[in-house]
């Protein structure tokens, strides 16, 4: 297992005696793609500020790439490029003109400088807009010459707060393609702040779950997803015919069952323990029922983060 690059904890962050991060422990791998879910005004951009040396803890501890943030806020920064949710250009300099600027300011060599720009223009797909004022980019390009800006200081680990709000779908795409690119090919290590939880889905490794300040669950989406529907793991969907009583009846004999539910006269929903989907199709066939349609429901984010807070509230109001 790769070693810890970000770690916190019982990070918290009080305002006005209310915590808006509150007890935070997580630890993020080197070479990670982590996801930061969680509706608005759950906390994350405060942790990340946290991370990043540039909001004070109230109490508890951050280490990123083995440095303590708080305490030495300028070598994190040096080792991490962060991308707010509220990026801004100088609207009159060129994309290449940005580039070379926050180049200047991170201490890196003209040389250098001119030619990584490039290389990271060519990279998110702006070589032709390079020599563009930003003011006249869109929310997508401005987006994609962000990554290239926190590249350019060559960093170990890359924060991005919401960098998909605002961007067309077809804009999201290429973003999140250019971050999992990243991930793989240079081994940068990803957190990533969302509420959108499909797009996180497509490219994080592992997601944690966070609201009101709070870590409520994280892991990659099968240990989730295990989680919240440990008994009814898997979802075993059948249309056949015909479907008799006893047929029913051998289903729910099975061990791995939990219950069948009778959909239609040709439609069964199996609730199970484990994918047993090739026994399904045998019992099916031992009882001459022809099988038209079988398939296995997986769980995506969309659905453990809405059981999740369905759990939550009806555990809260109880
Ligand atoms: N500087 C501040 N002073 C007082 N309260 C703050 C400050 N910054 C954040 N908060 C409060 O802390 C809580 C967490 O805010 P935060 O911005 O971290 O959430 P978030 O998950 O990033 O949401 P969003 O996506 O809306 O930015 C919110 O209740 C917010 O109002």
């Amino acid at each position: 297992m790769e070693e810890p690059i970000i770690e916190l904890e019982g990070l918290t962050k009080n305002y006005d005696g209310h915590p808006a991060v509150d007890q935070l422990s997580l630890t993020i791998r080197k070479g990670e793609i982590f996801g930061l879910l969680g509706p608005n005004g759950a906390g994350k951009s405060t942790s990340i500020l946290m991370m990043l040396g540039l909001s004070e803890p109230t109490s508890g501890m951050v280490t990123v790439c083995g440095l303590n943030s708080t305490r030495n806020p300028l070598d994190v920064k040096r080792r991490v490029g962060y991308l707010p949710d509220d990026l801004g250009f100088y609207q009159q300099m060129t994309g290449l003109e940005n580039l070379l600027y926050t180049a200047s300011l991170n201490g890196i060599p003209k040389k250098i400088a001119d030619e990584r720009a490039h290389d990271l223009l060519k990279q998110v797909g702006l070589s032709d807009a390079a020599d563009k004022k930003t003011g006249k980019y869109s929310r997508g390009m401005k987006q994609r010459l962000g990554l290239a800006d926190v590249l350019i200081k060559d960093p170990e680990v890359i924060i991005l707060d919401e960098p998909t709000l605002g961007i067309d779908p077809e804009g999201v795409r290429e973003l999140l393609h250019l971050i999992k690119q990243l991930n793989e090919q240079q081994n940068i290590t990803v957190l990533l702040s969302s509420h959108q939880l499909h797009q996180v889905q497509q490219v994080c490794d592992r997601v944690g779950i966070f609201v009101r300040g709070k870590l409520l669950a994280e892991g990659n989406l099968d240990s989730l997803a295990k989680q919240l529907f440990f008994k009814d793991s898997y979802v075993v969907s059948v249309e056949a015919t015909p479907i008799s009583e006893a047929l029913i009846e051998a289903i729910n004999q099975l061990s791995e069952v939990n219950r069948v539910e009778h959909i239609t006269n040709t439609k069964l929903d199996i609730y199970c323990q484990s994918d047993i989907t090739p026994v399904i199709a045998q019992k099916m066939l031992e009882h001459s029922a022809s099988i038209y349609h079988i398939s296995k429901k997986n769980y995506g984010l969309d659905e453990i983060y809405h059981r999740y807070f369905e759990g939550r509230e009806s555990i809260e109001t109880t």
